[in-house]
Parts: C-alpha cells; sequence; structure tokens
C-alpha cells in the first residue's frame, strides 16, 4: 500500500477511515476508541544511512511523511510545522542522549518550553492545529462565508501534559483550552507553570477530590456526548490524539542514531520507558514495528502498576487480585513501604514520589490490545478489513468486560504475544528514593540529578540489566528534576547531602521566576462543574478564576 493510502480508524470498530487532518482534530473517536494508522509503512531501504546525520526536525520531515500523505500537508508545509515546533527547543539535539555508562544512556526528553517530555509531541500539535484551522478558516473566507472554526481543546493532566498544551497552544487563533488537573495532587511547579499564564484562552481547572483517571474520564465522557461534543468542536490534546504518538516514535530514531557505531550494529539495544497512560512507550513499539533495530520496551511503572501486573499475570485489573498470589505479591497492594492507598474519585490509585505516572487506567494500552487481538485471531483471513472488524470486535469485548467489571483477564496467548517486544518493572517510592541519590553520588558520569520519574526508569534498567547484561541500554528521562522538588530533596535532603542546594543547583531562573506571578485557576467539582464551566467561557461570560501569588 502506497503511502498516499494512509488513514486512519478507531480501535472500537466501524468501517469508516479518517484522513489524518480529520483524526488529529477529532482525538477521540465517537465510538471512545482510538485512532491508529491503516497499516504500518515502510522505512526506506536505506534509511541506516540516509537518515543518519539528520537534524532532528530533518528527522522528524522524514518519520511523519510516512504517516502523512502530501495530499494532506504538502511537504514544504509539513517543513514549516515541524521547524516551528522545535525552534523553541534549549538543546542543538532536541533530545540529547547522554552517556551514564558503559552501555548506559539517558535520552533527555526536557530540553523543551515546559522542561518535559511532553514538550516533543504538543509543540507540534499546537503548530498543526494553526495550520489546520487557518487553512479551514481561509477557505471559509475565500468563500465569503461569515462562519469560522474553532476548537475547544478539552485536556486532562497528571502535571506535564497541561504546561506542554498551554505552551503549545497559548497565542493559538480560533482555539480555547481547559485543561483539567486533580486538585492539590500536581506538584507547586507544575500547578504554577499552567497557572501564571495569562492568555485569555487559557483555563486551568483543578477538579477538587479528584485523581488524574477522573479527570481523563470527564474528558472521554465530554468527548463521547455528541451534542456537547458538536456544539463546541472539541479537540483533544493528551496522548489519545494520534499526532502525539506519532511525533514521539521521532526521538526514538534519533536516540538510535546518538548511538555509537558499535552499539548500533550490535543489534541489541532495549529502551526503558517510564510509564503512566502508554503513550511514550507506545511511541517506541510503533518505531520497533517500522523497523527500528531494538530488542524490548520496558515498562518501568511506579507503585501504580497495573501495567506491570498485566505483563506479568496477563489479568488488566485496576485492583490485584491477590487470592493465591505470591506473598511479595500481595504486598504490594497492601502497601509494604507503608504507603496508603488513596481514594480520591473512588479508586485506588497511590500518591507517589512520581505523580505523573499516578494512573490507573492508561489509555494508549488500547491501542496495543488491538495489534495484539490482531495478531493472535485464531484464523486470519487474507483480508485486511475483515481482520481488522475481527480485531476490533475481540477489544471491544474485552473493554466492555474491563467497564463492566474493573478487570479483564486477556489470558496466556496475549500475555505471550506482548512479552515478545515488552519488558516490565515495578518501582517503589523508597526505591525511586535511592535511585535520585545513586546517580548523584556517582563518581563516573556523574552526579546528575534526575527527577523522579526518570528514577523509576533507571531502577527497572537496572533489574532488566540482569535478565541481559550484553545490551546496550537506553532510559527514557521524561522530565527535568526541577518540576519535582520534594522528592529530590527527600532523596538529597540536607542531612545525608548538606552540600546539595536544589535552588541553586537544580531550578532554572525561569522557573523561580514563576513564583512571582499570579496564578488564575478555576476550582470545579466533577463533570458537571467542568461542563458548566466550559458552556459561560465559550457563551463569552467573563469566569474569574481564583486569583494569589503562589510560592514554590
Ligand atoms: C514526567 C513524566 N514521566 C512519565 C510519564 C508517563 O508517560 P506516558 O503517560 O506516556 O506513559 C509522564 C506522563 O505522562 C510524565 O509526565
Ligand atoms: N502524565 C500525564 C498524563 C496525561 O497523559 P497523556 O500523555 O495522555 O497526555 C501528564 O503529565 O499529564
Amino acid at each position: 500500500m502506497s503511502q498516499a493510502e494512509m488513514r486512519y480508524f478507531s480501535t472500537r470498530g466501524g468501517s469508516e477511515t479518517l484522513s489524518f487532518e480529520e483524526a488529529v482534530l477529532t482525538g477521540l473517536a465517537p465510538n471512545g476508541g482510538l485512532y491508529i494508522p491503516t497499516h504500518i509503512p515502510s522505512l526506506p531501504s536505506d534509511w541506516q544511512t540516509s537518515w543518519s546525520n539528520l537534524s532532528f526536525p530533518d528527522l522528524s520531515f522524514e518519520i511523519l511523511s510516512l504517516f502523512i500523505p502530501r495530499s494532506v500537508i504538502p511537504a514544504e508545509d509539513l517543513k514549516s510545522i515541524i521547524n516551528t515546533s522545535y525552534s523553541t527547543f534549549r538543546s542543538e539535539k532536541t533530545t540529547p542522549l547522554r552517556q551514564t555508562g558503559e552501555k548506559e544512556w539517558v535520552l533527555e526528553l526536557w530540553h523543551g518550553p515546559t522542561w518535559a517530555f511532553k514538550d516533543v509531541a504538543l509543540q507540534f500539535l499546537g503548530e498543526l492545529f494553526r495550520y489546520f484551522l487557518e487553512r479551514r478558516n481561509g477557505v471559509l473566507e475565500k468563500e465569503g462565508k461569515e462562519e469560522r472554526e474553532e476548537l475547544t481543546v478539552v485536556g486532562a493532566t497528571s502535571g506535564d501534559t497541561g504546561s506542554a498544551a498551554i505552551y503549545g497552544l497559548r497565542s493559538k487563533p480560533s482555539i480555547t483550552i481547559f485543561i483539567l488537573y486533580p486538585d492539590g495532587r500536581i506538584s507547586p511547579i507544575q500547578e504554577a507553570q499552567m497557572a501564571t499564564v495569562p492568555d485569555e484562552n487559557v483555563h486551568c481547572v483543578a477538579v477538587e477530590n479528584s485523581d488524574f483517571d477522573t479527570c481523563q474520564s470527564i474528558v472521554k465522557t465530554l468527548f463521547s456526548d455528541k451534542e456537547f461534543n458538536s456544539t463546541h468542536r472539541l479537540g483533544a490534546i493528551n496522548s489519545i490524539n494520534w499526532a502525539r504518538i506519532l511525533a514521539q516514535i521521532v526521538y526514538y530514531f534519533s536516540a538510535y542514531f546518538q548511538l555509537p557505531q558499535k552499539a548500533r550494529q550490535s543489534g541489541d539495544i532495549q529502551f526503558t520507558v517510564p510509564t503512566g497512560n502508554f503513550g511514550d512507550i507506545l511511541a517506541g513499539w510503533f518505531a520497533k514495528k517500522l523497523g527500528l533495530p531494538m530488542n524490548h520496551l520496558v515498562v518501568a511503572t511506579n507503585e501504580n502498576d497495573i501495567l506491570e501486573r498485566f505483563f506479568r499475570t496477563g489479568r488488566y485489573e485496576a485492583e490485584e487480585d491477590t487470592a493465591g498470589q505470591a506473598p511479595e505479591t500481595a504486598a504490594v497492594n497492601g502497601s509494604s513501604d507503608g504507603q496508603q492507598a488513596t481514594s480520591a474519585g473512588g479508586s485506588s490509585v497511590k500518591s507517589t514520589h512520581s505523580p505523573a505516572m499516578d494512573i490507573l487506567l492508561s489509555s494508549n494500552f488500547e491501542r496495543l490490545l488491538y495489534y495484539l487481538a490482531l495478531e493472535t485471531l485464531e484464523t486470519p483471513s487474507k483480508d485486511e478489513v475483515e481482520d481488522r472488524s475481527r480485531a476490533q470486535e475481540k477489544l471491544n469485548g474485552w473493554m466492555n468486560e474491563l467497564k463492566k467489571n474493573g478487570k479483564v483477564d486477556l489470558g496466556e496467548k496475549i500475555k505471550e504475544a506482548a512479552g515478545k517486544d515488552f519488558w516490565s518493572e515495578r518501582v517503589s517510592d523508597d526505591q525511586t528514593l535511592e535511585e535520585i541519590r545513586k546517580y548523584y553520588k556517582r563518581q563516573d558520569h556523574g552526579p546528575y540529578v534526575v527527577d523522579p520519574h526518570t528514577a523509576v526508569g533507571l531502577a527497572a534498567t537496572e533489574r532488566s540489566q540482569k535478565k541481559s547484561p550484553n545490551s546496550y541500554w537506553i532510559t527514557l528521562s521524561t522530565a527535568h528534576p526541577a518540576k519535582f522538588s520534594s522528592a529530590v530533596e527527600l532523596a538529597l535532603n540536607s542531612q545525608q547531602f548538606p552540600e546539595f542546594n536544589f535552588r541553586e543547583t537544580v531550578l532554572p531562573d525561569e522557573l523561580k521566576k514563576l513564583e512571582t506571578l499570579e496564578k488564575r485557576v478555576h476550582k470545579v467539582s466533577g463533570e458537571q462543574g467542568v461542563r458548566e464551566l466550559i458552556e459561560r467561557v465559550k457563551k463569552g461570560e467573563k469566569v474569574v478564576p481564583g486569583e494569589g501569588k503562589g510560592s514554590i
């Protein structure tokens, strides 16, 4: 199949396919499914040589072109979108690779405007939205029509997506943005990054007594409400939006090209990814399917370990069924280290030192499940569309069971199929702090201060190395340590590390400045509160958010 025919369909069924533009602007499919490409494209036969010295934007152009037909975005326009997106990054390499051991590297993904990996995709998505809306509105204007297309972006965040989305969309015409986050459960800097942006089109919404899953579920409910969605023309910035995954594929290739030749030639490269909503690691899986040589992707979770348990047991269940399980496994849920499960929003998500990964149900896992369903069809036919529909049916069954019972047993066959590409590790809060200390104390390639999410990844890498000691390892570093002062200061506390000064050595001036700025936050209660706020703002009512200076 040629690149020009690339389209997108929902994981949950329906024979309809959408263009890239429609899939990006729609975000979540009306049947609740996520959009995926009709096929995995082929890499050019000489990609290993012809792409090896490309800059990040040029590499991005090559990879994105495999998924975006020229009829949807002409080459020159795509180049311009990409160049604008990555001109905001502080590193010349955009996502530089830093060596941390003889056969170990860390891929630093936080050199963008909000110091987190989300910038890579959200700077791009912001530019895409601007491009599509300008083009559509240009056509309406030419036709002499009065109406204009507008997008009401509604997103959920456990801290990082929100600020990256706001920085990606803040000055864009025809876009209003509402970011929902669990009140009191994100770090002070994350909140300040979002709430100090003064632009009129930005609305920060702290949802009372909630967790990330509650916020994510409100977003999905609003998208599935046909009337609300069409009235406000909702747009998605979370990784349910295919463009987010697509943009993130690029840095796996970039990391590969930054490795020394010996490592590349070994063919034995492993990637570890701190994981929550499963978007970042799914991008790595697409890179593997495209043909990037890699062995496994290690899913590194914190104590919210539903994914780690799936890859170990084949069961996907919010609450662990401890009956009949090994004692050390049962202790996980019983909070062996004294951490109590919290019950905001009625769920059992725990508050951990890596809060951006405090997630129970990972949206993008559905995309992987679709492919696992397809791969394990009992009697695959030669008909692509028929197989697609059988996989969608299987997936629907699983999703319905999950919705009804809060769990689904996917079985041994699916577990085995997933195990070909993924390993998984669960890292406790204590281990996270220990890992931050370990990297700080390192004489070789150090001292290196890492954020708690990166620390979860590094701890998972260390454990996985025992399974494959000769491999080359790349751990994704997903945020700058400045964003998570409480965990970093707890790990590098003044009793043990009197010389360490967070403010002086870690906190960039740009983030220090946030302390002096006014914060604007709407506090709301539940889905109804969110609906009402959106309705009022969209009607043109001036809704005054709570104000006050924040200290970081
Ligand atoms: C710092 C950080 N690390 C890791 C993750 C997990 O990434 P994903 O949700 O794509 O699995 C997130 C949030 O998504 C994050 O903000
Ligand atoms: N950790 C994320 C949660 C949202 O995930 P997304 O990748 O689907 O946007 C955050 O920082 O908000």
